[in-house]
């Protein structure tokens, strides 16, 4: 079971020294590190050696680091998986993903590399069982310019036009046991607008989503993370249960609501999310004062 915190996930490109450096004060659970969209042909070159320059400095505490490079049938995809299969990231994310094959390849240029993969093409919806099951894959981004760009869609609040698929990745990560995080929100002044779409994310089961600008973590950390409401109702949860069980009941009742083995684990699984996320914020204070 995934217990790392992923509430947020901010993209930083790759060729800006100074957001390479502002990322290592954020409250952010992963840094997604662009060598892709973000980053211009001129600089892909140039953005590779510094990034690899600034995972080498350190200094990332206990944020996920993972790597989103080019794709592979591209001019720098090959040179970029060599260079970061070495350098100190914990994984590397491959865009435009197809189907397994793409990930077999990069398992070939990375190996012992944990995997990700953006899930932003019509196919890697159809295929995203097989992705999700690879060895190697660890978690999945959702793409979701990217898919409206390819579906042709016009995506509006709510985002109906993209259900089938975010729900489709949903099922295949869990289905594999990985992490999956929600696509970004790009008016990243819009704070209703990104928290609504968090809510939604959260609702529907993504670990957390990702972002472009660090006015966006505030929101998903709070939205991502299980409130104290839900804490203490866990902990009621799991004491009721007990105090049931120790009568020789299979079913509690909390607040007019049954709780039987399954609402348990779900209880649980509230509570070492919520330990995991206060051993990060206890490790970024840490950092913090170093
Ligand atoms: C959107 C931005 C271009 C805005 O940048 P900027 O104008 O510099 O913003 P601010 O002046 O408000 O910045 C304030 C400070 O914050 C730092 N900053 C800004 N963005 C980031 C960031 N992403 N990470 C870390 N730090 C950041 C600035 O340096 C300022 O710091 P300081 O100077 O010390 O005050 C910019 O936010 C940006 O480039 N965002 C990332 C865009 C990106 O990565 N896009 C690609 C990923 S999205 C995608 O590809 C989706 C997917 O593939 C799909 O298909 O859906
Ligand atoms: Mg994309």
């Amino acid at each position: 079971m995934q217990t790392r915190p992923y509430r947020s996930a901010l993209y930083i490109p790759g060729s800006r020294p100074r957001a390479l450096d502002k990322a290592r004060s954020l409250a952010v659970d992963a840094i997604l590190f662009d060598l892709e969209d973000a980053v211009t042909p001129p600089e892909k070159t140039a953005a590779r050696a510094t990034l690899a320059e600034e995972l080498g400095k350190g200094g990332y505490g206990a944020r996920a680091r993972i790597v989103r490079i080019n794709a592979l049938d591209t001019e720098w995809g090959e040179a970029d998986a060599a260079a970061m299969a070495a350098a100190d990231c914990d994984a590397l994310l491959l865009p435009k993903v197809q189907g397994p094959a793409d990930i077999d390849r990069l398992a070939a240029l990375a190996p012992g590399k944990p995997l990700w993969a953006m899930m932003e093409t019509p196919a890697s919806i159809f295929n995203a069982a097989a992705i999700a099951a690879h060895p190697a894959l660890e978690g999945f981004v959702l793409g979701t310019n990217d898919l409206a760009k390819d579906l042709g869609a016009r995506v509006g609040p709510g985002r109906p036009e993209l259900q089938m698929a975010l729900q489709t990745c949903l099922m295949a990560a869990r289905a594999a046991g990985i992490v999956a995080i929600d696509g970004v929100f790009n008016a990243f002044k819009d704070e209703d607008g990104l928290t609504a779409e968090c809510q939604q994310g959260r609702d529907m089961g993504f670990d957390g989503k990702s972002l472009v600008h660090p006015a966006q973590v505030a929101i998903a950390n709070g939205i991502f993370g299980p409130s104290a409401e839900e804490i203490e109702l866990a902990e009621r949860q799991i004491a009721a249960f007990a105090e049931a069980e120790a009568e020789g009941q299979g079913v509690a009742v909390v607040d007019g609501k049954i709780v039987e083995n399954l609402h348990v684990a779900t209880a649980r699984a509230i509570l070492t999310r919520a330990e995991a996320i206060r051993a990060m914020d206890a490790a970024a204070n840490t950092s913090a004062g170093d």
